[in-house]
């Protein structure tokens, strides 16, 4: 049906359409692990839960932001690694490279901090099923909130925050990366959807004022304005540490069992299998298909890309869009051309 509205101009440049990727099918598993001031201990029980997933069939392994680390400013300069230099400048990422290459699974590796250039970055990086290291994404929104008699956190004290939006090409499909607080901003989610994105993955630790209020609030608003999956995945709550955080990771997405739309007069009805997920019936997106509390664990989870298409046909946002009104300016795509 032709627009008068021009929706491909609500993008500049205009969007590139999602590819099919080789598999369309496969397991997510999100590690929540448990952090502690032994770096070496995180680097041992991080590789663990990695090699723990993938025996239970993950193609995908996401790990928690700042997982070698306590997250902490105190911390951040003491735990940084050398992630350009490699090999014992940074165990961390060694360790996620040697993985990935046995298990022959792809990681995104939440994140850790990077020393670089003498600036601390707060860093994703993403490791493909041959081992090598396919993308950087360095925090481009820093922490930096002050919630009076509840939580104040400044990262900019240490950190340096990145300057390019990651969207990368792995074996389980196109992923946009965000780190935590980077999900706040959905200029960027746009903009990994625009690219062709089938998934974002948002490593974060958000706290306990706001996580009950906007973590699950957010990756539903990402994946549904997007429609695609979102994945997070947060430490495991300790209690005792200095920043206390939230856990709940989860796996945002359209429900399997939904798809069944009928017209009765003017009214659509979506068949679901299952109640709850998330709340509301749609069936379309932004449904929780896997979750948990504040505790270690790892959730294991199946996406299937092929449930994106045909969401997006039953629900034709990128052809509704009104081009003639606003636009989306993604610079770097742009200044590119
Ligand atoms: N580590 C973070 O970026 C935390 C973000 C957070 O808690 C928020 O409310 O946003």
């Amino acid at each position: 049906m032709a627009s008068y509205f021009d929706p491909e101009r609500a993008r500049a440049p205009p969007a590139i359409p999602m590819a099919t990727p080789s598999v369309t099918k496969f397991k997510i598993a999100l590690c929540q692990l448990s952090v502690t001031p032994d770096k070496e201990r995180n680097i041992a029980h991080a590789r663990k839960a990695i090699e723990d997933a993938a025996g239970k069939g993950a193609q995908l392994v996401l790990l928690p932001e700042i997982w070698n680390s306590p997250y902490s400013n105190d911390s951040f300069p003491i735990y940084a690694e050398d992630i350009d230099a490699g090999g014992d400048a940074s165990p961390s990422i060694a360790m996620l490279s040697e993985v990935s290459r046995l298990l022959k699974i792809t990681i995104v590796g939440g994140s850790i901090p990077e020393r670089s250039g003498g600036r601390l970055y707060n860093t994703c990086c993403v490791i493909g099923t041959d081992g090598k290291l396919k993308a950087k994404h360095r925090k481009i929104h820093l922490f930096d909130i002050d919630i009076p008699g509840k939580i104040t956190f400044m990262e900019s004290k240490t950190l340096t925050a990145g300057e390019t939006p990651t969207i990368v090409d792995t074996e389980v499909g196109r992923i946009g990366i965000g780190i935590c607080y980077d999900i706040r901003f959905q200029e960027l989610a746009m903009i990994y959807a625009a690219r062709g994105a089938h998934l974002l993955c948002y490593p974060g630790a958000f706290n306990m004022t706001t996580g009950p209020l906007h973590w699950e609030l957010l990756q539903r608003a990402r994946a549904t304005d997007n429609q695609l999956y979102v994945a997070t995945c947060s430490p495991a709550r300790d209690t005792r540490s200095g920043y206390v955080a939230w856990g709940h990771s989860t796996l945002v997405g359209p429900r399997k069992h939904a798809e069944s739309l009928e017209t009765k007069g003017k009214l659509l009805l979506f068949h679901q299998k299952k109640g709850g997920g998330g709340g509301g019936g749609g069936g379309l997106f932004g449904e929780v298909l896997a979750t948990t509390e504040d505790e270690e664990t790892i959730i294991i989870a199946e996406i299937d890309y092929s449930l994106i298409e045909e969401r997006r046909t039953s629900l034709p946002l990128t052809k509704q869009r009104r081009g003639d009104l606003y636009q989306l300016v993604d610079f770097e795509r742009l200044n590119s051309q």
